[in-house]
């Protein structure tokens, strides 16, 4: 129970996300054979100018052959060197993909609001990765050489060397260019990309309520007006590197050009020998082809900057947080101290000064009309949300000083619109719990009374409940997250509606559920709109707009309500249609 996990996700403090990244020292070999792959390939220009200059002049064979033999076994080892940079690059960017993916996908599970994945932040990961191990990559990693070519270039004459500056000055001038036209338009179309995949995810959840309330056409239409919003920036950003990119080409062939006739002249001159002319073409070539080729891939560039921002922006919470001591089992001691909640200073509050206590083997029920904040108070005592201020301890500990996957293996939450993991009936059951075992999936589905009903489904536990749980009814998704939150060792049960789409039976099943719970020692805090519960119910909270009117014995509070409002409670019959607190009202 003690032991601990901490797998690739970084448990304290706030730390670089750049010092997490690892294989770091194979960078270092990355530029060994850079400088090996970039040396090596020079032997092409000396290679022509001894052919040229000694070989012809001289016309021995031995010389050529010799030559030729040191050249390809020169380009050979930088074919291997390169193979071998490729490899480390690509395995250095699936090691980043690693690493970080873990700590995005817990950034997007801890800082969602209902309903608000971010699975942008790992497709902005994947773009990381692709690019890192992109020729862009390879290309910055062989600007550093440039400088030497062009000394090579000066030291041949220093109008090849003059030309090759020039030529890199003026790329590079396009590159910046292009890089600003393409860095201010790639945030706003990632930006706009968000809003798209946001309103793409709700169109699909909600196909059904999309086409039964003939909305088809329409949210096509809402959907591409925002992804021609989207595309825009991205078609003008293109158009524009585009525009560049082209003038770059022309100014790149036209320069090998002038340094080709230069040369040409120079030799006519005898300035030169025809060898430097051969060997100072390919320079140049060589200097302004990745020069050319950064042009355009200042655009990668930018998106990749762009990436990169975001990927921190979404690790930051989670490289923040801090180590969190892991404590003793709960016995289930629940206090609620003067909790205040609101989203957004200024706002009124959702919740004002609640305080409460729930005891082990006690069952508080909330009760309060719509709005009145009651699925809120779930949310704080399950650590969803934070209080603005005030306190909420479990056995002594503020919620916010226990280790959150501690923390969920004693509380068994069930939500008010039931969100079943895809998969079995067993696997929505015991959810991502470490070594489920059938015993205890078994147990908590009799808990729930959720066993029979199990059987009768065509796989029994194993029968695919499709995405969400969309293949069961209502009332058979909540009685699998009710068996959900009986599955473990739960000290702390919070269940907010459970019984809403419960027959008589199945609220039946339920308060023999609550009771069996409170027999093992549980604290439950329930909220409910329907009388049942109260019966069995230890203490009842009533809240109205955020604010705690009564709290104490069931008969007590109920009695200072308007008593022509507040039906007795009573227990139902199992065949009569479960009696309702009505909604949007103070008191039942
Ligand atoms: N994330 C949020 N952002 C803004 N307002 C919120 C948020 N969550 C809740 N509220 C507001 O807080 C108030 C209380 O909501 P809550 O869902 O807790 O009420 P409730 O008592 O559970 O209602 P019901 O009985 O209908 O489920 C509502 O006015 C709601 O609009």
């Amino acid at each position: 129970m003690y032991s601990r996990n901490h797998g690739a996700i970084p448990a304290s403090g706030e730390r670089s996300l750049v010092a997490l990244i690892p294989g770091r020292s194979a960078l270092v070999w990355i530029v060994c054979f850079s400088v090996s792959v970039n040396l090596l390939l020079l032997v092409v220009p000396f290679y022509s100018i001894e052919v040229f200059d000694r070989v012809l002049s001289s016309g021995s064979v031995e010389t050529l052959v010799g030559l030729t033999v040191i050249a390809v076994g020169a380009l050979g080892f930088s074919a291997v060197f390169d193979t071998f940079r490729n490899r480390l690059l690509s395995r250095f960017a699936v090691g980043f993909e690693r690493c970080l993916a873990p700590i995005l996908l817990e950034s997007s599970i801890v800082g969602a609001t209902p309903g608000d994945g971010r699975p942008h932040d790992l497709v902005k990961l994947r773009e990381l990765r692709t690019f890192l191990s992109s020729g862009t990559v390879t290309s910055l990693i062989d600007a550093p050489f440039l400088p030497v070519f062009i000394l090579i270039l000066f030291f041949l004459h220093p109008w090849y060397g003059l030309i090759a500056l020039t030529g890199v000055g003026a790329l590079l001038a396009m590159g910046v260019a292009s890089h600003r036209i393409a860095r201010g338009e790639i945030a706003q179309a990632s930006h706009a990309a968000l809003k798209t995949q946001a309103m793409l995810d709700g169109i699909v959840r909600h196909s059904s309520v999309v086409q039964a309330m003939g909305w088809t056409r329409g949210a096509i239409r809402a959907f591409m007006s925002l992804n021609d919003e989207a595309l825009s920036p991205v078609v003008r950003a293109s158009e524009r590197v585009y525009t560049i990119a082209a003038t770059a080409r022309m100014v790149r062939t036209m320069l090998q050009i002038t340094a080709i006739g230069a040369g040409a002249w120079l030799v006519l001159q005898n300035e030169v020998l025809s060898g430097s002319l051969i060997a100072s073409s390919i320079l140049i070539a060589r200097t302004l082809q990745p020069m050319e080729g950064l042009v355009s891939a200042w655009r990668a560039l930018a998106s990749a900057q762009d990436a990169w921002a975001q990927v921190c922006d979404a690790a930051a919470p989670v490289l923040v947080r801090a180590r969190k001591t892991l404590l003793p089992p709960p016995s289930g001691m629940l206090e609620v101290e003067r909790v205040t909640f609101r989203i957004g200073t200024g706002q009124r509050p959702i919740l004002a000064g609640i305080s409460f206590q729930c005891r082990p083997s006690e069952l508080v029920v909330v009760i309060g009309p719509t709005g009145a904040g009651k699925s809120t108070l779930l949310r704080l005592m399950a650590g969803l949300e934070r209080p603005s201020s005030g306190t909420i301890r479990l056995d002594g500990a503020a919620l916010q000083n226990w280790d959150p996957d501690q923390l969920g293996q004693f509380v068994g939450y069930l939500p008010q619109d039931v969100q079943l993991l895809g998969g079995t009936v067993a696997e929505a059951i015991a959810g991502f719990g470490e070594c489920a075992r059938d015993d205890d999936i078994v147990a908590a589905a009799m808990l729930a009374q959720a066993h029979d009903m199990i059987l009768s489904l065509p796989a029994g536990y194993q029968t695919d409940i499709g995405r969400d749980g969309s293949r069961l009814s209502d009332g058979q998704r909540q009685r699998i997250g009710l068996a959900r939150a009986f599955y473990g060792d739960r000290k702390l049960l919070l269940l907010d509606e459970p019984n809403a789409n419960l027959d008589p039976d199945g609220e039946e099943a339920l308060c023999s559920a609550i009771q069996s719970a409170k027999a093992r020692g549980a604290a439950s805090v329930i909220v409910t709109h329907r009388p049942r519960l109260l019966t069995i119910a230890d203490t009842v909270l009533l809240l109205r707009d955020g604010n705690q009117i009564t709290f104490g014995p069931p008969v007590q509070v109920l009695r200072a309500q308007r008593p022509a409002s507040v039906p007795k409670p009573q227990v139902v019959a199992r065949d009569a249609e479960p009696q309702k607190l009505p909604r949007g009202r103070a008191a039942p």
